[in-house]
């Protein structure tokens, strides 16, 4: 199989009186894994229906390799596309869908039934040739709709939240497995979904899209721990946020926020110098299976934070993030550079 990188040059896209996607640049290396990433309606899955052909560009240039795609209808850019209803021709079997692409192509049956089995196999799903898609569960139509995706070797496959049909069990395991086949495949993949543990997971890059704009394009490690800004740090689990005052952590000038998760604020960690501290009343305290979260209201926010006991409403406590999980943000709301940091911390 060939595997191409794919360009994306100035990519606009208007759709009635509205731009729905508005001067996107992207380089997706050949053989990665890119998700598109971001809240409903910012424009993912228009971005990804415009690289398979299906909805026109207004401006801009798409590349795949040498090629320009950008004015080539659908079947002649060799893109395959999966989506998340599985698409599949029910009266027909396992063995016919994998099969039905290649007929198109003229491939003799020999060699069709070759490919499937070859297919089958990958998807670990040798000997349902047979079977009526009809009688398989949602996780094997996926797959099985994944593989007639892929058995025509295409350079480039799209991925249109292809596991969020599938009840959270299959949808983890199936996160790995596609994973594995797109690495042992080599291809280039472009996957859109909302799901930001889904993206984390998968992805070598991830594109975090906002309103018809890409916002930051990141391996999953920058994007959690260096969000670009506090909406996108907001999208990443990042729900709480404190300003600066004399006695907390804090750049050289300027107003600081520091956004940190819930899951790095501490009731009950051992004091440690290098850390920020609010106090407050509990206003709330739910139990999350793994311990609890707590609702605090400090004099100027109410912040949440993790404890391993119960704790009453009404009672006092103090919270405690540790110095390496606040992320800093300026007066615009953009991300700053790592502290550097010469004070001692309240
Ligand atoms: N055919 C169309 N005509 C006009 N507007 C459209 C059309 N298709 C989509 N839109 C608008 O474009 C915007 C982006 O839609 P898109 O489906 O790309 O978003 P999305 O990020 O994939 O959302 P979701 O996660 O909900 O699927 C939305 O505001 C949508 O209403």
């Amino acid at each position: 199989m060939s595997t191409e990188a794919l360009t994306l040059n100035n990519v606009t896209v208007d759709l009635g009186r509205q731009r729905i996607l508005d001067d996107i640049h992207l380089d997706v290396s050949p053989g990665s894994f890119t998700c598109l990433l971001g809240p409903s309606g910012c424009g993912k899955t228009t971005l990804l229906r415009a690289i398979a052909g299906f909805t026109p560009l207004s401006r801009g240039e798409i590349r795949l390799g040498r090629r320009a795609l950008t004015h080539l209808p659908p079947e002649k850019r060799e893109t395959a596309m999966v989506f998340q209803s599985y698409a599949l021709w029910p009266h027909m079997s396992v063995e016919e869908n994998l099969g039905y692409p290649l007929k198109l192509r003229g491939v003799t049956r020999t060699e069709r039934r070759r490919k499937v089995a070859e297919m089958l196999a990958r998807l670990e799903l040798s000997g349902f040739e047979e079977r009526a898609v009809t009688k398989l569960s949602g996780g094997q139509r996926q797959r099985i709709a994944l593989g007639r995706a892929l058995i025509i070797d295409p350079p480039l496959l799209l991925l249109d939240e292809p596991l969020s049909n599938l009840d959270a069990a299959i949808r983890r395991s199936l996160r790995s497995e596609l994973r594995r086949l797109q690495k042992s495949l080599g291809i280039t993949t472009i996957m859109v979904t909302h799901d930001q543990e889904e993206a984390l997971q998968m992805a070598d890059q991830i594109v975090l899209m906002r309103a018809g704009h890409v916002v930051q394009v990141s391996t999953p490690q920058t994007l959690y721990q260096q969000p670009a800004d506090l909406g996108a740090a907001r999208f990443l689990g990042v729900d709480n946020t404190v300003t600066r005052t004399p006695q907390d952590p804090m750049g050289e000038s300027g107003a600081v926020t520091f956004g940190f998760r819930t899951r790095d604020a501490h009731l009950d960690a051992p004091p440690c110098p290098q850390a920020l501290i609010r106090k407050g009343r509990v206003t709330e305290c739910v139990y999350t299976g793994d311990g609890y979260h707590v609702l605090i209201d400090t004099h100027d926010a109410e912040l949440f934070a993790t404890s391993a006991t119960p704790v009453a409403p009404g009672t006092f406590a103090a919270l405690q993030v540790p110095e390496s999980a606040l992320i800093p943000f300026g007066p615009d709301d953009r991300h700053l550079p790592p502290l550097d940091r010469h004070e001692d911390i309240a």
